[in-house]
């Protein structure tokens, strides 16, 4: 049975259900059916404008939400359900907002914070748009050149050497160099303790939720948008002729499914319109919600969406991802998730470019009850892994998570540093990482493409967490990530509660999605 079918038998079954509060709950379905009748093609073009006006207006917030005092207004509410570290994020903005010069990074073999000086401009995660990502990337570039050149000529102690030079003659030098953290004050905090009440998850306000109506409530703002969307175009145009098309394509590409598959989409419509010989609104827009779901059926097949663990020892997910996407919040959602199947998790603060970076992890260990090894800020993050992995061995850890810096100064100290964690990680499990999560930020549209590319081409990863998925109309993103970049998306966001994160499932995706836009 293709997704199609499980989704029309979905359908059916829900309506049958849960017909009285399906009345109530899918206001947003009889708001569509209304536009349909009575949208003109003035209020469609207004609808659109400030459509795209609030949507621009809610990635811009999104985008800045991560660094600036206003994020905790927006959020004081939900103080109960989530970790919220405003003080630190004040002071990861500032930071932030300054890069680390070439000659900087030639010396982090040292460990030294001091060493590091700023200049603009870098690095990708402060990006907020299309052209800024380019140039920053042509920046990146250039700096890569010349950064490879500095580093080739500095002596063995840099990262870079010591990856690359490494022999097994050298070997006993290179396992000095990065055990020597380990000499360095750790604190590895056994939470065990209960945390302070201010900081428990309040559970009375978890969702009990099953799979489908978690994606269903998580996708309802893209679902709208793609009715609403679909309805407008219907209502401007009576005959389904080379210029609807033409306005579905840009709908598509709107909806950030890619502009590749936007074509072929609506190449594969116009001949199954033809073929169907449909010509009433309604049974082209099934056709059109029908296709959608067989692209991500087709799409999809043969990819791997689960989480590998290990087969026996502890398991290690690297979590990488440019600052403000949710990589904290991912893992202290996922610990609580391992902890309530009885997993002994452990967490590493291997972000230490930031003290607040690390707070936050630290909040979350406390919350979900798990353990955290972490250090001061500006220590090598590299000898936290190497502590954390160490425990995780001796102590029969099931689930160990490293939270990374989310900086992408340049792809060259990015991947000496990943490489540098994965080595130390390799070296105690042979098999480990486990998996490498690139997080990637939903909202963020073209830009989460970008950052991908460039994470793609640095390390290896293994699969994509998606999140706020809840806060974007544009759930396609999962299309292109699957046609420009064949990760597969293994988790996503749906939200900012513990509880708001799912293992995709390309069923309730699809539900969620198209929930309702199947017209009988
Ligand atoms: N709506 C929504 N918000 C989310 C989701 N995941 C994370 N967030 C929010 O996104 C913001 C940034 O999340 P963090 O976990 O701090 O991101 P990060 O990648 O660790 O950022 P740095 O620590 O700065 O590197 C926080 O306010 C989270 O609550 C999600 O799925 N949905």
């Amino acid at each position: 049975m293709g997704l199609f079918d499980i989704f029309r038998r979905r359908s059916k079954e829900s309506k049958e259900e849960k017909q009285p509060e399906e009345t109530v709950k899918s206001s947003e379905q009889s708001e569509q059916e209304t536009k349909l009748e009575s949208v003109t093609d003035a209020q469609t073009t207004a609808a659109d404008a400030n459509e795209t006006e609030a949507e621009n207006t809610a990635t811009e917030a999104t985008t800045d939400s991560t660094s600036t005092d206003d994020q905790s207004d927006v959020k004081e509410n939900e103080e109960a359900e989530k970790p919220v570290m405003n003080d630190s994020e004040e002071s990861d903005s500032s930071f932030d907002s300054s890069e680390e010069t070439n000659e900087s990074s030639t010396e982090e073999s040292d460990n030294s914070q001091a060493t590091e000086t700023v200049s603009e401009g870098d690095n990708l995660e402060d990006v907020s748009d299309d052209s800024a990502v380019e140039d920053t990337r042509e920046k990146t570039t250039t700096r890569q050149d010349t950064q490879s050149e500095t580093i080739a000529n500095t002596d063995s102690e840099t990262i870079t050497n010591n990856l690359e030079t490494e022999t097994a003659a050298s070997q006993e030098d290179t396992n000095e160099s990065e055990e020597s953290p380990v000499e360095e004050p750790t604190s590895v905090d056994n939470q065990s303790t209960e945390p302070d009440d201010t900081q428990k998850f309040d559970d009375t306000k978890q969702p009990t939720e099953d799979g489908a109506t978690q994606y269903e409530h998580g996708l309802a703002k893209s679902r709208s948008t793609f009715g609403q969307r679909l309805n407008a175009l219907f209502a401007n145009f009576r005959s389904v002729d080379e210029e609807f098309f033409e306005r579905l394509e840009d709908m598509l590409i709107e909806s950030d499914v890619g502009f590749e598959t936007a074509m072929k989409l609506t190449d594969e419509l116009r001949d199954e319109v033809k073929l169907q010989n449909a010509k009433k609104p309604k049974d082209v827009q099934n056709v059109i919600v029908q296709k959608m779901i067989e692209l991500y059926d087709s799409e999809g097949n043969g990819e791997d969406n689960t989480l590998h663990l290990a087969s026996s020892g502890p398991t290690v997910l690297l979590f990488v991802g440019v600052n403000g996407v949710g990589k904290t919040t991912t893992i202290g959602k996922l610990a609580k998730r391992f902890k309530d199947e009885g997993k002994k998790v452990l967490l590493v603060a291997a972000d230490t470019f930031r003290a607040g970076a690390i707070e936050q992890l630290n909040v979350w260990a406390q919350r979900d009850g798990v353990d955290i090894v972490k250090k001061e800020a500006g220590s090598d993050p590299a000898a936290s892994v190497f502590d954390g992995v160490k425990k995780a061995k001796a102590e029969n850890y099931d689930i160990l998570m490293v939270d990374t810096a989310g900086r992408l100064q340049n792809k060259v100290n990015l991947m000496n540093e990943l490489a540098k964690m994965k080595k130390i990680l390799t070296r105690e499990i042979p098999d480990a990482p486990h998996e490498v999560l690139l997080v990637l930020d939903a909202t963020t549209g073209q830009n989460a493409m970008t950052q991908a590319k460039t994470f793609k081409d640095t390390t290896d990863v293994t699969g994509i967490v998606l999140t706020k998925l809840d806060g974007t109309a544009k759930g396609g993103i999962v299309l292109a990530i699957r046609n420009e970049l064949h990760l597969p998306v293994k988790l996503v966001g749906l939200g900012e509660k513990v509880t708001d994160l799912a293992d995709f499932d390309a069923n309730n995706f699809i539900y969620g999605l198209f929930k309702g836009l199947f017209k009988d």
